[in-house]
């Protein structure tokens, strides 16, 4: 499905599953804003992506999640550049069970923080046109993972916050879809010196590594496939798709209010 005329901000685009999601948009003809910490990185894979792709489709735009004011001033960047925003994907993350304040705060409420000012100028009933906001959860937001008990919290506020909020935007009227993709292992750089990033669960990382072996580990495309498709078909809102080296399933929540049905 063409995404023309369409435009997308993604946060931690510049490596891994941020990059993929990157490079699939482009692909399907959407005008893409990265948002990175990793300034560097990022001029130099918008100048390429901008050859590849025409420069006029492609921002780069230097910004930390964790900081209001830099998050504020990227979206209003975006929307400047390109006239409107049409899909979020909040998704820049850290595994570090040691700084784990700074592991909320990126995770969890930079995606918070994306969700409220995407909305600034997504909400209909704020004048906006619409559109979808996909969050990076994890399976470690579907289950306990006792290596990363901080990361597996953050994952799990990633979930429900996401879930809520399709619920907050149906009832609201805001015209925009929310959905969180749950990925397993995923080859990346965050994928690497998990025993350093596991502080004081280090001890765990060899029953980590078996967990590994047994689930097996995915590529940044196969995750950016899977979002590509919370974000065209329009039935999606309120899903958390698992991705997996079996392949990709949405997950079924218990009914709380209604047990039995
Ligand atoms: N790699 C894996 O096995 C899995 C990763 N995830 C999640 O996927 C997301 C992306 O992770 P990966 O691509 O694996 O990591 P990565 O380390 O390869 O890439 C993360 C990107 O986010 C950027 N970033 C970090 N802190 C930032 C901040 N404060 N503001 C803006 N950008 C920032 C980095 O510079 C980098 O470009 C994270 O939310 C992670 O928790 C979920 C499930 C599995
Ligand atoms: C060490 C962490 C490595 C990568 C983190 C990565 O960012 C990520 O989010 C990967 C998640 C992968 C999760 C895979 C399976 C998770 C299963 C749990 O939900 C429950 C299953 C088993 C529990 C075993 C345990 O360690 O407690």
């Amino acid at each position: 499905m063409s995404l023309r005329g369409q435009t997308a901000v993604v946060t931690g685009a510049v490596m891994g599953i941020g990059r993929a999601m990157v490079e699939i948009l482009l692909q399907n003809d959407a005008k893409v804003a990265l948002l990175d910490v990793n300034k560097s990185g990022g001029e130099s894979l918008t100048e390429a992506l901008g050859k590849q792709y025409g420069s006029q489709n492609v921002l780069f735009l230097d910004c930390d999640v964790e900081s209001e004011e830099q998050f504020k001033a990227a979206f209003k960047r975006a929307v400047d550049a390109f006239g409107q925003i049409d899909i979020v994907f909040n998704n820049a993350g850290i595994l570090n069970e040691a700084t784990w304040e700074k592991t909320v705060s990126i995770n969890l409420l930079g995606v918070i923080r994306g969700t409220y000012l995407a909305l600034e100028h997504m909400n209909k009933t704020h004048g906006g046109r619409g559109g979808v906001i996909i969050n990076t959860g994890s399976m470690a937001g579907l289950g306990p993972f006792s290596c990363c008990p901080v990361y597996t919290a953050t994952k799990h506020g990633v979930v429900s916050f996401t879930r809520a909020m399709a619920s907050a935007s149906t009832v609201s009227g805001y015209g925009v879809r929310f959905n969180a993709v749950c990925p397993g292992f995923v080859q990346t750089d965050l994928f690497s010196n998990i025993p350093i990033r596991l502080g004081q669960y280090s001890h765990m990382a060899d029953a980590t590594a078996q967990l590994v072996k047994k689930m097996g580990v995915i590529t940044p495309s196969q995750v950016a496939e899977a979002v590509l498709e919370m974000v065209t078909d329009e039935t999606k809102n309120g899903e958390a798709l698992m991705v997996m080296p079996k392949g990709k399933e949405y997950i079924t929540f218990p009914n709380l209010i209604s047990p039995n049905k």
